[in-house]
């Protein structure tokens, strides 16, 4: 049934691919952490890392877009075992939506509990600023209702229900962690909150449909995360998300300003070592849980 949809990310593949990776390293990572475009320096304050080029692994997709290193790191985190996506897939590279959420149930079969997920966005309210990070409480999965949900296709019950609740995906405690560890940090000015709204990209939004976006109830928009967060919160693990502003949505049709994947790189580098601080610091601070879903 569905051959299809299934084809590369099976259970079987799924665990056969972890089981590859767990033959080569000896890190148990119960934390995972995606780094979104221009924020792969995330993965460089993992310790005695064990780096895995994507291109290596089995059944894994390659990184195509620049900004997105393609390694998959091993290592510890002020002494936790962690595990970071140094680049994501992104449904405009042309794989199919299970392929751009397959590592969230690799992450889950590797032990992972708690997944922190990052990208770039473009701000549609205009409380958020460039540099601003905006910590996710929920999301718009556009996609989402033309179909491409990556949970379309025969359910797997050793990952998880059918019909999951995704009214709790973003975790409320970890949430008030971040803000706490924000505030420790004197980051406060640049912390915010708020709705993200992912579409397939690659294009950037038209003014209008920044306007629509934002009349919906977004305060962000990007090009990934919610898929990925719904795998997460489907096989059982805790979810944090924070979108980097990197680009004000343009919204206004006397504006010259234009959404560019350079001026979103650059906008990382420029946060990329307080994002670092921040995430470093909330990994100290998460408890092991068992399977909280
Ligand atoms: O992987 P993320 O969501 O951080 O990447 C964003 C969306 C596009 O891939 C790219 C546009 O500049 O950045
Ligand atoms: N869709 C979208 N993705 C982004 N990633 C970074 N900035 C943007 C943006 O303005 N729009």
């Amino acid at each position: 049934m569905f051959p299809e949809l299934t084809k590369g990310h099976s259970y079987e593949e799924c665990k056969g691919t972890a089981d590859w990776l767990l033959a080569q390293t000896d890190v148990r990572p119960t934390i995972g952490i995606v780094c979104g475009s221009g924020l792969g320096g995330l993965a460089d304050m993992l310790k005695d890392q064990v780096a895995f080029n994507y291109k290596d692994i089995p059944n894994f997709p390659q990184s195509t877009v620049h900004g997105h290193a393609g390694r998959l790191v091993f290592g510890t985190l002020k002494g936790r075992p962690c595990v970071c996506m140094q680049g994501r897939f992104h449904l405009y590279e042309g794989y199919t939506i299970q392929k751009i959420t397959f590592p969230m149930r690799i992450f889950k079969l590797l032990g992972v509990e708690t997944v922190i997920l990052t990208n770039a966005a473009g701000g549609l309210n205009e409380d958020l600023k460039v540099g601003d990070v905006m910590i996710i409480k929920d999301h718009i999965n556009i996609p989402g209702y033309g179909g491409f949900n990556p949970l379309v296709g025969p359910n797997d019950d050793r990952f998880g229900l059918r019909f999951p609740c995704m009214s709790d995906a973003y975790d409320r405690e970890l949430r008030q962690l971040a803000m706490n560890v924000a505030q420790e940090l004197g980051y406060e000015d640049f912390m915010k909150e708020g709705v993200y709204c992912v579409l397939g990209g690659p294009s950037f939004e038209t003014i209008a449909e920044c306007r629509m976006l934002f009349r919906l109830g977004a305060d962000a928009v990007g090009m990934s995360t919610a898929p990925e967060v719904i795998v997460a919160r489907h096989c059982g693990m805790r979810v944090f998300a924070l979108s980097l502003i990197t680009n004000q949505a343009v919204m206004d049709y006397d504006s010259q300003e234009k959404a560019n994947h350079e001026e979103v790189l650059q906008t990382g580098k420029q946060r990329a070592e307080q994002l670092e601080r921040l995430v470093s610091t909330m990994v100290t601070r998460i408890e092991h849980n068992n399977n909280y879903a």
